[in-house]
């Protein structure tokens, strides 16, 4: 078994983050078992953005530490092994000249130089990714022309072609009607469970998004609760109070 198989896909330790004079994150301490399925939750405004902005390196944190599979983050290379699919990737205007296949391709890029040739292999990966997001019959379509579910699921294939451990999703249902966020769910359970894949799924969507991931962490500001979906459901059913802090709304949705 390599080093990679028992470490952690995600570390997190005593991470603190403020814009200005006002904390957005503080005291963060939590884990991304390798081969889980995370749903981290939290209002409008907790810091779900913000902390994914610092594991990605894209914000520096003032204190804490991020890791990944054991590694830490100023010294982490593979990044062909992160996946990050944003919140506003679903934003194509319907005259965006590149198809599905196009799109998905521009996810080796990075692999084998902008300007080489795809070759047969990659190709295939190409085609493979596209099916594994049920994404087959759309391939020669238009990406603009897709609905905002279908074109996340493109957007996923492109960060799927070059083989990642990890895949960040922010916020990947906005903008994807309530019939359509349950498959988008499986799908995403799926690659989990098939693939082994370790996916972080932030989103608002508490009630749906439980059903189908293996741990929950749950974030304002702080980290309220952090287990797996059994603990959550268990904490839960007195309501969200307790994890999210005192005053919070939450709105839970129902099948
Ligand atoms: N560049 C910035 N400068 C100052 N404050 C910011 C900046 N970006 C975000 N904030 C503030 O930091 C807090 C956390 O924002 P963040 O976007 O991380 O929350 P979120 O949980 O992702 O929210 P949402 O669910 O609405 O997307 C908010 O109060 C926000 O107004």
């Amino acid at each position: 078994m390599s080093k990679h198989d028992n470490t952690a896909a995600v570390k997190i330790e005593n991470l603190s983050f403020h814009y200005g004079d006002r904390y957005v994150l503080e005291r963060i301490n939590f884990e991304i078992p390798n081969g889980a399925f995370m749903g981290l939750v939290g209002p409008n405004g907790s810091g779900k953005s913000t902390l994914i902005k610092c594991i990605l390196g894209l914000l520096k944190p003032q204190s804490g530490k991020v890791s990944f599979f054991g590694i830490p983050l100023n010294r982490f290379k593979k990044w062909e092994e992160i996946g990050y699919v944003s919140q506003k990737a679903n934003s194509f205007n319907t005259a965006f000249p590149a198809t599905v296949y196009e799109v998905v391709s521009m996810g080796l890029f990075g692999k084998v130089g902008l300007f080489r040739f795809l070759n047969h292999k990659h190709k295939q990966k190409i085609l493979e990714a596209i099916e594994t997001v049920g994404m087959t019959n759309y391939v020669h379509r238009n990406i603009g022309e897709l609905s905002g579910g279908q074109q996340q699921r493109v957007f996923i294939a492109r960060a799927l072609v070059s083989d990642p451990k990890l895949l960040i999703l922010d916020e990947p249902t906005v903008g994807v009607d309530a019939a359509s966020v349950s498959n988008f769910y499986q799908m995403l359970k799926s690659l989990n469970e098939e693939k082994g894949l370790t996916l972080l799924l932030v989103t608002h969507d508490v009630g749906v998004m439980s059903d189908y991931v293996t741990h929950v962490a749950c974030l304002n500001k702080q980290l309220h609760f952090h287990g797996n979906t059994k603990e959550f459901k268990e904490v839960s059913k007195d309501g969200f109070s307790q994890m999210y802090g005192h005053h919070v709304h939450v709105l839970e949705h129902h099948h």
